[in-house]
C-alpha cells in the first residue's frame, strides 16, 4: 500500500488568540508546520504530501515548503481548506491519489516518523488505525447544564490524535455520507465508527500534542528542546 498525508493547516486558530495564524507562530525558531511537515518527509513510509491551508495562505505555505529538508520535495500540492475541519480534509482528499492516506493535524508539530510508520502499519493490518494515549484524568458527562451527571468507565477511554490512517477510497466515502447525512465529525475515525468500521488503537505519546491553546505553546517548546538535546548527544 502507498501512501500519502493529508496536513490541515486551514483553521483560524482562535482559541489560541495569536496576532498570527497557528501554522505560522514560531517553534524553536521555526514556522509550527515546518515542525509538522518535517516528521512526514523524514518518515520513508510517506511519498507525497498535500498541505491544506486558509484561503490566501498558499504562498505564504510555499515559503515554508521550500525552507524544509529536502526542499520540501515530497509536497505536492498546497490546496485552499473549508470552514470546518472535515472540509479541509475532503479538500486534501481530492488533491491525493495513494491507496492510504494519513490525516495529520499542523497543529500538532511534536509527532515523530516513527508513529507515522505505526499508523501505516496498523492501517495495513487492520484497514484504519490512529494515535491515542489513555486519558489520565477521571472524565465526567454534563447533563443538566453546569452539572456533572455520568462518568464513563475510564479504562475504556483514549484520548485520540493524529495521524489518523485508512484506506483513501474508503475514508472518502466516509465523508461523503457524512456530507450527504449532515453528520459533523471533530476528527476522521468518527466517520468510520459511523459505517461501523474497527479502528486500530496505535498507543502513542503525550507528547504528541495539539497546540491550540496559549499554554500548549512552552510545553511544545520545552518537549522540542529536550528531543533536540537527546538526538545532540
Ligand atoms: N476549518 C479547519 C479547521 C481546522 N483545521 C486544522 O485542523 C487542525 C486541528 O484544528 P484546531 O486545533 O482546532 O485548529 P483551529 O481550528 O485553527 O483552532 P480553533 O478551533 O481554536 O480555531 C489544525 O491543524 C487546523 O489548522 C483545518 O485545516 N480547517
Ligand atoms: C483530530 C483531533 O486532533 C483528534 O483529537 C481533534 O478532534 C481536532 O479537534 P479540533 O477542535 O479541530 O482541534
Amino acid at each position: 500500500m502507498n501512501w500519502g498525508a493529508v496536513v490541515v493547516a486551514a483553521g483560524r486558530g482562535t482559541r489560541m488568540g495569536a496576532a498570527d495564524n497557528k501554522p505560522y507562530l514560531p517553534l524553536a525558531g521555526r514556522p509550527i508546520l515546518a515542525h509538522t511537515l518535517e516528521a512526514f518527509e523524514r518518515c520513508e513510509a510517506v511519498e507525497t504530501i498535500v498541505v491544506v491551508v486558509a484561503p490566501g495562505e498558499e504562498e505564504r505555505a510555499r515559503g515554508v515548503v521550500r525552507g524544509l529538508m529536502a526542499g520540501g520535495r515530497k509536497v505536492r500540492a498546497i490546496v485552499p481548506g473549508g470552514a470546518e475541519r472535515q472540509d479541509s480534509v475532503c479538500a486534501g482528499l481530492d488533491a491525493l491519489d495513494t491507496e492510504g492516506v494519513l490525516v495529520h493535524d499542523a497543529a500538532r508539530p511534536l509527532v515523530t516518523p516513527a508513529q507515522i510508520e505505526a499508523c501505516c502499519r496498523e492501517a495495513e493490518r487492520h484497514g484504519a488505525s490512529a494515535l491515542a494515549v489513555p486519558v489520565k484524568d477521571t472524565i465526567k458527562v454534563e447533563g443538566e447544564r453546569g452539572f456533572m451527571t455520568a462518568t464513563p468507565d475510564r479504562s475504556t477511554l483514549w484520548a485520540v490524535q493524529t495521524p489518523q490512517a485508512f484506506a483513501r477510497a474508503e475514508l472518502i466515502e466516509a465523508h461523503r455520507r457524512a456530507k450527504a447525512e449532515g453528520a459533523a465529525a471533530t476528527d476522521d475515525t468518527m466517520l468510520m465508527e459511523r459505517l461501523g468500521r474497527k479502528v486500530a488503537i496505535v498507543k502513542g505519546d503525550y507528547r504528541n500534542l495539539k497546540i491550540t491553546t496559549p499554554e500548549d505553546l512552552p510545553v511544545a517548546e520545552l518537549f522540542l528542546s529536550r528531543r533536540l538535546t537527546e538526538e545532540a548527544d
